[in-house]
Parts: structure tokens; sequence; C-alpha cells
């Protein structure tokens, strides 16, 4: 990210933004309500412009291209290359199996049995596959919440991205379900670069290699997780991390 700004209407939500983010890492996203957590990860794969009033200046480069350059890089190319799961676990209201062959039937799958291979591995991907091989034709409502979340992660595997975006994926969450998405997350990062919006210190402690301070808009520090947490370089990271302020 090169000297990013995003603006919704008038009111300015992300301040100068550099910033490289590497590959097959865990990079978490922290800090208080409001900062431009959402507004950050959201503008990656370019929905933050869903919201009609938003204007972006700067560059982010993914492989060698500026994401904002649509004659180089169509949206629906980045958004295939970089999938997102919500804080809110939202399958569609159809079956587990309808679910993950969405995205790839749009694609223009149509083989049954390649379908049937998807769906295998992105259950499987996504840690779920034991739990509802029995029931792929079940409405996933039916499922808990924490299983729910998990299909939405083998919703966006079943895209092969190369980025998943997560928005508090575990904040709907009870502990062990959680746990069980904290530990995917550590799964999946061998074979995909994860980008994770947490209020949780403690969870991006965890689970992240890099961690991002936001405060007001503006990355106030970036830097190796273990060294954020105990040897902050700026007074703002220090005041957050140990509960002074957000
Ligand atoms: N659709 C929108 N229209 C106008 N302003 C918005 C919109 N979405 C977010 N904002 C503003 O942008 C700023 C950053 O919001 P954002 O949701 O990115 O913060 P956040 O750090 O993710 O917060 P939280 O932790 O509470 O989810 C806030 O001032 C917010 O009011």
């Amino acid at each position: 990210m090169k000297n990013l700004n995003l603006w919704y209407g008038e009111s300015q939500a992300l301040y100068d933004i550099n910033m490289d983010i590497g590959e097959k890492e865990v990079t978490a996203i922290i800090g208080p309500s409001g900062c431009g957590k959402s507004t950050f990860i959201k503008t990656l794969n370019r929905m933050v412009e869903m919201v009609p009033v938003v204007r972006t200046s700067g560059e982010i480069d993914y492989r060698g291209k500026n994401i904002f350059d649509d004659k180089n890089y169509p949206v629906e190319d980045l958004r295939t290359k970089v999938g997102m799961v919500f804080q809110n676990p939202n399958p569609f209201p159809k079956s587990i199996y309808e679910n993950i062959v969405y995205g790839p039937r749009i694609h223009g799958i149509k083989d049954k049995k390649t379908l049937d291979a998807i769906v295998e591995k992105s259950l499987k991907g996504a840690a779920l596959w034991d739990e509802v091989k029995d029931r792929l034709h079940e409405n996933a409502f039916g499922l808990s919440g924490g299983q729910q979340q998990r299909v939405c992660i083998a919703r966006c595997l079943a895209i092969e991205p190369d980025v998943i975006l997560m928005d508090e994926p575990t904040s709907a969450l009870d502990p062990i379900s959680t746990a069980k998405v904290e530990e995917l997350v550590q799964e999946l990062k061998e074979n995909y670069s994860i980008i994770i919006v947490t209020h949780n210190m403690q969870q991006a402690a965890r689970i992240s290699d890099n961690t991002a301070f936001f405060l007001n808009g503006e990355l106030v520090e970036f830097a190796n997780t273990n060294t954020l947490f105990s040897t902050p370089s700026d007074k703002r990271t220090e005041d957050y991390i140990t509960g002074r302020f957000g």
C-alpha cells in the first residue's frame, strides 16, 4: 500500500497508509472502535466502494498491479483472489453443499464430480468435513454459529483465493468455536495470506505474525506481533495495548 487515503464523502477515514503485507502470513489489524479497521480491510478487495460516496487515493499493489487500475485489474478478478469472511456468519439460506458450490458455479463449473470434489476439499480446508459430511444437503441455517462461520470460510476457500480477509470472524462465536477458528487460521496460513481484524488483543497475539495498530484512520505502528506487544515503539500503541485507552 502506498499513500492510501480514503474518504466517505467529506469525511476522511484512512490517512496515508503505507504498508507491506507478506504472503502466507497472518496479519492482525487492531485498534479502538471507529479507527478504520473494517474500512481498511474492505478496501483490500474494493468492497468498501459499494458505499457510493467512497473515494480513495494512492495505490494498493498486488503482485505488480494496482488494484484500483480497473483496466489492468478488473474488480471481479481481484475478488476471486481476495476472499472475505464477515463478523456474523452469513451463509445463504441454502444447503451446505449449495453454499460451497455457489462461487464455483458462477465461474462456470457445472460438472457434478468436480463440484463434489470442491465441496469436500473446501469443507476439509475449513475443518468442517467430518462434522457435516452426512448432512451436506441440509440447510446451513441448521448448523451452530461456529459451524456456520466455518461454512463461510469453506465458501471462501471454494473460489481458491490467495488472500483471505476476516473481519472479526470470531466475535459472534463461543470460546470453543473461537478456538476452532483460530486453529484453522493457523492451518490456512500454510496456503493463504490472511488479514484479520480483531478487537481481541490476545487473539492477535496468539494467531498473527504481524500486527498493525490503527488509530483515527492512521496506521500508528506495524511490526512483528511479538515485538509490537512486548516493546511497542509508539507511545500510543503502548497505551492501547496496556488498556490505557480504547
Ligand atoms: N458507510 C459509511 N459511511 C460513512 N462513514 C462511514 C461508513 N462506514 C464507516 N464510516 C466511518 O469511518 C470510520 C471508520 O469506521 P470503521 O467501521 O472502518 O471502523 P472500525 O475500526 O472497523 O470500527 P469497529 O471496531 O467499531 O467495527 C468511522 O468514523 C465511521 O463512522
